[in-house]
């Protein structure tokens, strides 16, 4: 369960939000400037909002009238964005072991077969980033947040960058993460045929507001054409 109920000003801009999903994946859908990645920034911990409460199940987050504000780094989300942005240095597989040295956590090698097996990355563990398609490295991508074990993955327009035919590569890896992955997703998106394909719960934002919450039936009926 993520619950978020936050207030932020930016600016001009003001950030109002509050919903409380049980999605596996919940779709943050809304037009260019409606607040979605100041909104998943403030749930990552890289933006501090004025007021509000975070919650993950149990864990709170952020609570400004208890002065609980976890640093980033200790609230174990994972941040996949839209240009994957891995160690251009490392290989595919020290990437993937980023994550979890930075975390301090343990080798689980059963962990990292089943989160390899699942993206189908196997076998490009000795290869370095730049020689791997833009569908490739957000495989890798998803993998080394995966494999930090978070309690929540957020994807900032995972496939924004990538052609049609790299996104239909990727989609099926990312349904593949709803139905037998066991963290819960928050997916940003404007795309409302992905957030169709994906999303199991909508909040859909416009101005910093919530104007609609529910299955993907409050999405709009329109397809906004490829440019
Ligand atoms: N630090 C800031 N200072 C002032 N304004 C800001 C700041 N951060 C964001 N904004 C404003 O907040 C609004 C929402 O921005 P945000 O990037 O969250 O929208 P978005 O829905 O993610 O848009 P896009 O789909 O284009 O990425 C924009 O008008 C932006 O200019």
């Amino acid at each position: 369960m993520l619950r978020v109920d936050i207030f932020k000003q930016l600016g001009n801009f003001s950030l109002e939000v509050a919903f409380t999903t049980e999605g596996r994946v919940t779709g943050l859908f809304g037009s260019s400037g409606a607040g979605k990645t100041s909104l998943v920034s403030i749930i990552a911990g890289l933006v501090t909002p004025d007021r509000g409460v975070i919650a993950i199940d149990k864990a709170v987050l952020y609570d400004r009238s208890k002065h609980i504000d976890l640093p980033a780094y200790r609230r174990r989300i994972g941040y996949v964005f839209q240009d994957a942005r891995l160690f251009p240095h490392l290989s595919v597989a020290q990437n993937l072991d980023y994550g979890r040295r930075m975390n301090f956590l343990n080798r689980d090698d059963a962990d990292e077969k089943r989160i390899t097996d699942m993206l189908d990355i196997g076998h490009l563990l000795e290869r370095r980033p730049g020689g791997l398609s833009g569908g490739e490295r957000q495989r890798v991508a998803l993998g080394r947040a995966l494999l930090a074990k978070p309690r929540l993955l957020l994807l900032d327009e995972p496939m924004g960058a990538l052609d049609d035919a790299r996104k239909a590569e990727i989609m099926p890896y990312l349904i593949r993460l709803r139905d037998e992955g066991d963290v819960p997703m928050v997916l940003v998106s404007h795309d409302a045929d992905e957030m169709r394909q994906l999303a199991t719960n909508v909040v859909l934002l416009k101005g910093g507001r919530v104007v609609g919450h529910g299955g993907t039936d409050v999405l709009p009926k329109w397809v906004v054409p490829a440019a």
